[in-house]
């Protein structure tokens, strides 16, 4: 069996992935994402998932950074899957001083760094005396918490951690949005067996030459054209000097159609440098 590094173990990349890939992988889980980087690169398992886009916080940029920089490891697939944040603690023995704020209490809240965005509405009405600290992932806010005992020191997470560690949930659905998504993908070497999908995706990375006025405009000008829909661009800085950027453009498309060859041919033709980061298969959630 294939083995898929996680963020893990009772993350939302664990629900995530369970759920689209089902049983037929072994899961390894890892503490940071780093080391689920690295698992694949070196060889010690042959995927890695990585949670890359939430719906309302955007990208999750030192994942992308990861992706880009740190890595060689192509996209093999991505998935969409709703994210329900739940607050986890124990419960304050005191009766509550203030009736409208049951955590008025609470001083200290755990959870991974993309949390706080998608928890705001909660977060400001009821935790707004709280400090946030971040952790590697949501399930390790809730070991620690796990580890304390003490009702002044939440987590937010998912509902299998508060049942693995046995740690109460006070709140279900705590984000913002019912319809909370987050983009997953699957990187690796090698592209493992999986469902067909009729939804392909090809992602690049386009760096712009210096002196060509209008580049911009024409790489966007040969997707145009074509009628090639771009899904997602982004533009992130090159690392090697303020200012530079290259572009991280999502394409909705095979490499196979020679429409996508083609518009490559003449945004390389002006001087633009791309890399393909892959071409994958996508699946959205159907809510079973
Ligand atoms: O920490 C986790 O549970 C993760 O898997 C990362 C994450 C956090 C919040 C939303 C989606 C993924």
């Amino acid at each position: 069996m294939k083995r898929v590094a996680i963020l893990g173990p009772s993350t939302f990349s664990e629900e995530a992935t369970r759920h689209f890939l089902g049983d037929s992988f072994t899961y390894v889980s890892y503490k940071l994402i780093s080391e689920v980087f690295n698992a694949t690169a070196s060889g010690e398992t042959d995927l890695s998932v990585i949670p890359i886009e939430n719906t309302l916080e955007g990208s999750v940029h030192l994942h992308v950074d990861w992706l880009v920089h740190e890595v060689d490891l192509p996209i093999r697939a991505e998935w969409v899957f709703p994210i329900d944040m739940n607050l986890i603690g124990y419960p304050s023995p005191e009766p509550a001083t203030d009736a409208a704020n049951p955590y008025r209490h609470v001083r200290k809240v755990l959870s991974h760094q993309v949390v706080p965005a998608q928890c705001n509405q909660f977060m400001k009405r009821y935790l707004r005396d709280a400090e946030f600290e971040q952790v590697s992932s949501t399930a390790e806010g809730v070991r620690i918490v796990s580890t304390l005992n003490d009702p002044t020191v939440v987590a937010i997470g998912t509902a299998i951690a508060s049942t693995n560690y046995g740690v109460p949930m006070l709140e279900r659905e705590i984000q913002d949005h019912k319809d909370n998504m987050t983009r997953f993908l699957l990187v690796g070497k090698e592209a493992p067996e999986l469902a067909s999908s009729t939804d392909m995706k090809t992602t690049i990375l386009v760096t712009l030459p210096e002196d060509y006025p209008g580049a911009l405009h024409q790489v966007l000008s040969a997707f145009a054209w074509r009628r090639i829909n771009l899904s997602k661009i982004e533009s992130k800085p090159t690392k090697k000097k303020l200012g530079n950027y290259y572009f991280y453009i999502d394409i909705v498309g095979n490499m196979d159609s020679v429409l996508l060859p083609s518009a490559i041919q003449e945004i390389e033709a002006i001087g633009c440098q791309v890399r393909i980061l892959g071409c994958y298969p996508s699946y959205s959630y159907n809510g079973s």
